[in-house]
């Protein structure tokens, strides 16, 4: 996130996982919008890497069906495809066999010759977790890492798989490579609609005076899919809801919201003050694990007039699997600005729509001069941020009802980035490709932050694993998911927020 961009240096670009699906989906469709909006730099070239038996021809046409399904542009754009295409290559190579990085060496040498300088060489692990400790370490004595000014290296998000996994990367990583030359992604910082939470913030006088335990009842993130897990079973199963939604993305959020106001936009900066909210969550002990998270594992079922597997019957899942693929959890942030104010989060697959959404339910009014049966009243004052699919915010109120009667009805203001805005907005990982191009880490985690955000979550994970689940599977498809996660929140007299439909009440 520069306040300016800038076309980045040239650059050579190393995927490992060049034949997997993040790469097919995103990075590729991703990287051609940039070269599309003339964002790439004039020299450079992407290298995908993977054991499949592609040559360059047959690994083009793979990503340019790719770009059909996924991109926002789907077209070859009057032969653009063809001229970025000629900039893609396919390297086979098995990334476990030290003797294969040669090959990476080799490359490197070529192409700096060729652009007559020393490119920005990105390697950007988009593999599987248990294959970023070896994939670094054989990168390492290439030395080509050992320019720290132009050598990065990205890894894809999980971060390590605990607290103690992600302690041991980081050492690696460490040993490896300075902290500014690496880049641990996590796709919603790059979302627009995730950045914009820190203008409506603190580009605005209106909101922050607000924004605290005096006016601000309680705030709540869901991140709902209705996709089920996908084929990404195996994976899946060592992972779960909560290390693969909330470790990162949801308190990546909840950081956002919650942080407090930096005085610059250096990316140090921005980490820490996100960083300091993470160490103010509430500590939860293992005793009361049962009492502030939920857990829930999706049934077979029906969606949308289709049917659907359960998760135990998934491709790669145990039949007696104890994994969640929903988690509701509530959280404490003990400073002076969130004091007892709970964050609720919910996120979970297979639910009944698809909506990434930060709700903010301010107090209600202390004294109402109106008839009591006029409106329900303590939810009067809500802000809802809708980050994905709806890229919008609403901010709600109550207004009379034209009429004789004195009637409220609450009403939204809507700010709609479709309605106001011409251009089509980046995806993220566009932003977050060009910033790893231009060497801006602002986006990205820094290692105390994936720490600090484990240790959040740790307690949970260790009461879960000790305890198996004996209600699974406990919600059905299209659900908001087990009943449970209603009861958390109903509890403290409150309901679970869903994206509001304008002006339905007229
Ligand atoms: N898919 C998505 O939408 C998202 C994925 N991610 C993260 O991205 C990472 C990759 O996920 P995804 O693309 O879905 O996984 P896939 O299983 O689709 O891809 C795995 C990739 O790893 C490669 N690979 C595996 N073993 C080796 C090896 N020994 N040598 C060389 N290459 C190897 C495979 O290549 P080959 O089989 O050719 O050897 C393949 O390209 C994960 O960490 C995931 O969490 C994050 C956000 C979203
Ligand atoms: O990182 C991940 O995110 C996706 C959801 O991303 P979104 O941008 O579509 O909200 C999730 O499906 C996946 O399981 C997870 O690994």
């Amino acid at each position: 996130m520069s306040a300016t961009h800038k076309r980045p240096a040239s650059s050579l670009i190393f995927i490992f996982g060049g034949s997997g699906d993040l790469n097919h989906r995103k990075l590729s469709p991703a990287l051609y919008n940039l070269f599309i909006d003339e964002w790439m730099p004039e020299k450079f070239d992407i290298v995908g890497i993977g054991r499949r038996p592609y040559d360059n021809e047959s690994y083009r046409k793979h990503l340019f069906n790719g770009i059909q399904q996924f991109s926002r542009r789907k077209d070859d754009q009057g032969g653009k495809w063809q001229v970025f295409a000629d900039h893609v290559a396919y390297l086979q190579m098995d990334a476990e066999k030290e003797e294969e990085y040669e090959k990476i060496a080799e490359i490197v040498k070529i192409k700096e010759a060729e652009y007559g300088e020393h490119p920005n060489v990105i390697f950007y692990l988009a593999v599987a977790p248990q294959l970023v400790p070896g994939i670094v370490s054989k990168l390492g004595p290439l030395n080509i890492c050992a320019d720290t000014k132009c050598t990065r290296v990205v890894v894809e998000k999980p971060f390590g798989h605990d607290l103690a996994s992600a302690l041991e990367l980081n050492k690696l990583l460490a040993g490896m490579f300075d902290e500014k030359q690496i880049y641990r992604i996590d796709h919603y910082l790059g979302k627009e609609t995730v950045q914009n939470i820190l203008a409506l913030r603190f580009a605005n006088a209106l909101f922050e005076p607000i924004w605290n335990r005096n006016y601000i009842d309680h705030i709540q993130i869901t991140a709902s899919e209705t996709v089920g897990v996908e084929g990404r079973g195996d994976f899946y199963e060592s992972s779960g809801a909560l290390r693969d939604m909330v470790q990162n993305h949801i308190l990546q959020l909840l950081c956002m919201v919650a942080m407090e106001a930096p005085v610059s936009f250096d990316a140090d900066e921005i980490r820490n003050k996100k960083v300091d909210v993470l160490h103010a969550i509430r500590k939860i002990s293992k005793e009361e694990v049962h009492k502030i998270a939920v857990r829930g594992q999706y049934s077979e079922g029906w969606m949308k007039g289709q049917e659907v597997t359960g998760y135990r019957q998934e491709k790669n899942v145990a039949a007696d699997s104890p994994v969640e693929t929903f988690t509701a959890v509530k959280f404490y942030i003990d400073n002076w600005r969130w004091q007892d104010v709970p964050f609720y989060v919910r996120t979970g697959k297979r639910m009944a729509d698809k909506e990434t959404i930060v709700t903010v339910q301010f107090k209600a009014a202390p004294s109402y001069a109106f008839p009591p049966e006029s409106a329900e009243t303590w939810r009067a004052n809500r802000l809802t941020i809708s980050i994905a699919p709806e890229m919008d915010i609403r901010l709600r109120f109550q207004a009379k009802r034209p009429g004789q009667d004195l009637t409220l009805s609450p009403v939204d203001m809507i700010f709609s980035y479709q309605d106001a805005y011409e251009e089509h907005e980046p995806e993220a990982y566009e932003t977050l490709l060009l910033d790893v191009m231009e060497g801006n880490a602002t986006l990205f985690m820094r290692e105390d932050q994936v720490a600090a955000a484990w240790k959040v979550i740790m307690p949970i994970l260790e009461a879960w694993q000790q305890r198996p689940p004996v209600d699974f599977p406990n919600y059905t498809p299209g659900s908001w998911g087990p009943e449970d996660s209603e009861a958390l929140i109903a509890r403290d007299g409150r309901n679970w927020a869903s994206l509001p439909e304008p002006h339905k009440d007229r």
